[in-house]
């Protein structure tokens, strides 16, 4: 898995960008709003990172590239269909050239963008993993690596939200970013978690998933969930450790608290998990 992964992302890619004034200029811009935004520490003077919100199902996407790559090669996480424009169009201000759209699981409250943006873009590779039983370009596996450029993310099985739930790190070594980016989809959350209710979750199997998959990268590792429902951005594992009220607990304590969340079904769950095992389009599975 990892040489077909390997092979098929690094083919040649074509260029976006036309002159080199050009690559330079949005490189400055660049570095410009990541200051002004804010965010975590620059992790790596190579890694173009930002994070995006949807407000509706208050769902976070997140865009990384390799910008010392000649092709700027990058990644969608977690997309969303209805702000798929306004992410492609960001991609083309800034002169990225991307490769997947990947997911870190079957979503039940809303539409994922992957099925749309493989129709707009060509060549991009929808993600997800093997274990969601769903149809995509790349089905991954636990330790398998995404590289973009000389960056990649590696894949840890996270199930317990959902059967198939993943988590993407970013890769651990000298040229990749420090400290560490974790992408936790629903299995970690700031302050809280995904739910165990339903699409096979099971409470017991997110409590090992986050303290044997999560909890045991470095301190300093930043979390970046695919929700927040109350303003929060990023945390680190540190932060989880000591203050998230459900996974600091034992493991009985914590299954009594998912067992009493008491929390509607989403209203969109009938609609987007069967799309979802498509890509988002729901009755076009030949053309993920
Ligand atoms: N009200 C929303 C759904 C909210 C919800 O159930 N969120 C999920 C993640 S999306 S599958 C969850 O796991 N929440 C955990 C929590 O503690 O809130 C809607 O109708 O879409
Ligand atoms: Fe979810």
């Amino acid at each position: 898995m990892l040489r077909k992964l390997g092979s098929s992302l690094s083919k040649p890619l074509s260029l976006q960008l036309t002159s080199k004034i050009a690559a330079a200029d949005v490189q400055k811009r660049w570095c410009h709003c990541q200051i002004q935004m804010g965010s975590p520490e620059t992790p790596s003077p190579k890694l173009l990172f930002r994070q995006l919100y949807e407000k509706e199902s208050s769902t976070y996407t997140y865009l990384l590239a390799d910008v010392s790559h000649p092709d700027r090669p990058a990644l969608l996480i977690d997309p969303v269909d209805k702000t798929v424009d306004r992410d492609l169009s960001l991609i083309q201000d800034l002169g990225l050239k991307l490769i997947c759209a990947m997911n870190t699981h079957v979503h039940a409250d809303h539409v994922t963008g992957t099925g749309l943006i493989k129709g707009k873009v060509s060549g991009v590779k929808s993600v997800i993993s093997k274990a969601s039983s769903s149809k995509a370009d790349l089905l991954i596996e636990p330790g398998d690596k995404i590289h973009f450029g000389s960056l990649f993310l590696e894949v840890r099985a996270t199930p317990g939200h959902t059967l198939g739930c993943v988590t993407y790190v970013t890769g651990d070594g000298p040229d990749q970013p420090q400290p560490r980016m974790a992408f936790t989809g629903d299995a970690l959350l700031i302050r809280g978690c995904g739910r165990t209710d339903f699409q096979g979750g099971s409470s017991q199997q997110l409590y090992k998933s986050v303290h044997s998959q999560i909890f045991t990268l470095p301190k300093e590792t930043f979390i970046f969930p695919a929700h927040d429902y109350k303003g929060f951005t990023v945390s680190t594992v540190g932060e989880e450790l000591l203050y998230n009220p459900r996974l600091t607990k034992d493991e009985e304590t914590f299954k009594g608290i998912m067992e009493n969340l008491k929390l509607a079904y989403p209203k969109m769950i009938d609609i987007a998990v069967p799309a979802n095992m498509v890509c988002g389009l729901q009755d076009s599975a030949s053309k993920v």
